[in-house]
């Protein structure tokens, strides 16, 4: 169950809207208090339709337009003895900076409190108009420069609060009171889940900003409506320190809660309705922003102080008369003091001024009457001359004592203001030197960490180096025993090449030798054959004669055969005998000669295995060699290349020792600073107490012109607000 003042249907029109919800400040405004507007709802559900809606359309129109029609109709009507001045600002809130949407180079403004401790903008820019068409012409000019933050940076529309401020001022020309009104009308932005939205990075970014300062509008709201917070959080956000008047301040304040029907947005909707119904129980303190002109200062003191002087005459004449009753004496009828302090301090409404009447009919707020009338119903006893001067007398001295402490306070005033502008600067200084300080803790973090992680890879450059050391010593050894194997190899090959030529040699006599020998043992078994054949032609059994062994056919019948005797048979079988023993060791000698040959043979087979097997070693060994080499190189220009990012880490590394030494330097110096700043601000705040203490005490001196709001002593409770023009 939620309690509203007003719930329109999703078909009320836009006049409707207005009429039940925003014409009734008009007149607020205009009577000199504060108003504000907000427009509060999930994105999409009508806030911007609500705020502005079709500026063109006479139907569509927003309050915006309305609200700005109906003043100026109202201004026309006005008393011409009043000066009126109409001031406008525009403003989004995005991401916690506030952008002027009337000066697009005004991106980050700064909030600033008035003399009354009253929140601005500081610096923003105020538009004057004197007409609805120069005010909707400011907003058409707000809402085209919203237009181009929204294509250069993403479309943030519904993600900015925009502010749209209209300050009126009017200046009675007779009197010189003045009264203002400012007039907030704030389009919030959407208020959705921020997991609704599937929202990442800078998205996710600004939702959560907007969730934040939401958070910080319903925290403010809550602590509002619960009423007896001792502190109410404004200051955790932009949003609600810009508009801390509006929220339980000096403001009528109007919330308007945009809902979705849709089911699909139940939860958003449940949670715009349970903040309105939050923020519905927040009361404000309403006071009219009025400044009294010093002439009216001077008459209230003059009334008040014959007021006094009268209730002083009439106590005089009591305690005399008190007195003689006192002593016995019986005092006459006649003698007695008629006065009654009813008569002299009946309140009257002469001499109030318009505002305050005005704020009293239209809003039921309790002001109190101002001012005190002479007293008309009873008779005052007339005061004797001596009296009279002496009041007289009282009166310069009152008055001279009224001028001094006019001037004290003035030059009090003026020096508090500078003391509070010097505070709000150095106030100012401090926070971006805070800001400073946070961005170098967090540079310096970054290069510590930076720092660190270039340590751990120099470490781990260093290990690698290291490591790439010992396995180029062991590659180098390596290397070397490769390179004394190789030369080894190499003085055996070379000794197992002259073994092999020796033995080639060998082979090569052997071979010659044995052909000799095959020759000389052809020959002899030519001889041995061509003996046998004359000997066997000697003893054929065809004839009795001999045929000689050569010329067997030719001979024939030439010459007859000589006679063989028993000796010549004799000495040839002793010749066949020692042929044959030649034939035998000949044949033996053949066959260790073969055998010999054969030997060589398989001797040399098995030295060129070997030699075969040397070079594939050899080649082996060259090509591991090679590897080895290539390796080798490579390791070295690996070595090079670490030694070189070695030599440029530590070069890095004396770069960031000489970085972390400015960092020092430059978090000493902002020490100093700030503890300088601290010093100054400490004296300043010294100052300002003083200042506190002795502008109270001027105030409230028997002469003291000046009402400042709270004050006890004042007759008149309405509030001294300074607003935004003053400033
Ligand atoms: N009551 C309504 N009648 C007709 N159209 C409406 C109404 N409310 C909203 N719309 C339309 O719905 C659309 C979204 O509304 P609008 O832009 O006002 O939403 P919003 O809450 O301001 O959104 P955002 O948070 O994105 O600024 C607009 O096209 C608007 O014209």
């Amino acid at each position: 169950m939620y309690t509203y003042d007003h719930v329109f249907q999703p078909v009320s029109t836009q006049v409707e809207v207005y009429t039940t919800s925003a014409r009734p400040l008009v007149k607020d405004v205009l009577s000199g208090y504060n108003a504000t507007i907000f427009a509060y709802g999930q994105t999409a559900s009508g806030k911007t339709h609500t705020m502005e809606g079709v500026l063109e359309s006479s139907e569509f129109r927003g309050i915006i337009p309305r609200i700005v029609g109906d003043i100026f109709e109202h201004i026309y009507a006005m008393d011409a003895n009043l000066e009126i001045h109409i001031k406008i600002s525009y403003f989004e809130i995005y991401m916690e900076k506030i952008r002027d949407l009337l000066d697009m180079t005004k991106s980050n403004l700064p909030i600033g409190e008035s003399k009354t401790k009253v929140p601005y903008v500081k610096g923003i820019t105020e538009r004057f108009a004197t007409s609805p068409e120069e005010v909707l012409a400011v907003v058409e000019e707000g809402k085209s420069n919203r237009k181009v933050a929204v294509t250069n940076m993403n479309a943030h529309s519904s993600r900015s609060h925009a502010v749209f401020l209209i300050a009126i001022k009017q200046e009675n020309k007779e009197t010189r009171q003045t009264l203002t009104g400012k007039l907030y009308l704030v389009d919030l932005a959407g208020s959705e889940k921020v997991e609704k939205t599937n929202a990442q990075g800078l998205t996710l970014e600004e939702a959560k900003t907007i969730n934040k300062s939401l958070l910080a509008l319903s925290n403010v709201i809550a602590a509002l409506s619960e009423g007896n917070k001792p502190f109410i959080p404004y200051r955790d956000s932009k949003l609600t320190r810009v508009l801390q008047e509006s929220l339980g301040g000096n403001a009528r304040t109007t919330l308007i809660i945009c809902c979705s029907p849709s089911p699909y947005n139940e939860a958003e909707t449940k949670t715009t309705l349970m903040f309105g119904d939050r923020a519905k129980s927040i009361k404000n303190k309403v006071a009219v922003n009025v400044e009294l002109t010093a002439e009216e200062w001077r008459r209230r003191f003059e009334k008040e102080r014959e007021t006094s002087q009268k209730l002083k005459f009439i106590v005089q004449q009591q305690d005399a008369e008190l007195a003689r009753w006192r002593a016995g004496e019986s005092v006459p009828e006649s003698e007695r003091s008629r006065l009654k302090m009813k008569a002299v301090v009946a309140p009257t409404t002469a001499g109030e001024s318009p505002a305050a009447v005005t704020a009293q009919g239209a809003l039921g707020v309790n002001i109190p009457a101002a001012g005190l009338a002479t007293p008309t119903a009873t008779p005052i006893a007339t005061p004797t001359p001596v009296q009279t001067r002496a009041f007289e007398e009282e009166r310069t001295r009152l008055c001279q004592q009224l001028d001094e402490k006019e001037e004290e306070l003035q030059a009090q005033s003026e020096l508090v203001e500078k003391l509070t502008m010097k505070l709000g600067d150095i106030e100012e200084n401090f926070e971006e030197l805070q800001k400073d300080n946070a961005t170098i803790k967090k540079q310096i973090t970054v290069i510590e960490h930076e720092l660190l992680s270039s340590q751990e890879e120099v470490h781990e450059v260093m290990q690698a180096l290291e490591e790439l050391a010992v396995s180029y010593d062991t590659k180098d050894r390596e290397i070397g025993t490769v390179f004394n194997d190789k030369l080894t190899l190499a003085q055996e090959n070379e000794r197992i090449q002259s073994v092999l030529d020796q033995r080639m040699l060998e082979l090569e006599k052997l071979r010659e030798s044995t052909g000799l020998d095959r020759r000389k043992t052809n020959e002899l078994l030519l001889s041995i054959f061509r003996e046998v054949n004359g000997v066997s032609s000697i003893l054929s059994p065809k004839s009795d004669e001999w045929v000689p062994l050569s010329s067997s056919s030719s001979s024939t019948s030439a010459t007859p055969p000589p006679k063989v005797t028993d000796e010549d048979f004799t000495r040839v079988r002793v010749q066949l005998s020692n042929m044959r023993c030649e034939a035998r060791s000949l044949t033996e000698q053949r066959a260790i000669l073969e055998q010999a040959e054969r030997e060589a043979k398989e001797k040399a087979q098995a030295l060129m295995k070997e030699v075969a097997n040397c070079k594939l070693k050899l080649s082996q060994y060259e090509t591991h060699n090679e590897t080895l080499t290539s390796t080798l190189k490579r390791s070295e220009l690996q070595k090079r290349d670490l030694e070189d990012s070695l030599h440029s880490l530590e070069g890095q590394l004396q770069d960031m020792r000489g970085k972390e030494e400015s960092l020092t330097r430059v978090e000493r110096e902002r020490e100093q600073r700030t503890e300088g700043l601290e010093h100054v601000s400490r004296e300043l705040e010294d100052l300002l107490e003083d200042a506190e203490t002795l502008l109270p005490e001027a105030a409230g001196s028997p002469s003291g012109g000046h009402c400042w709001q709270g004050d006890a002593d004042c007759s008149d409770n309405r509030a001294v607000q300074s607003s935004a023009f003053a400033d």
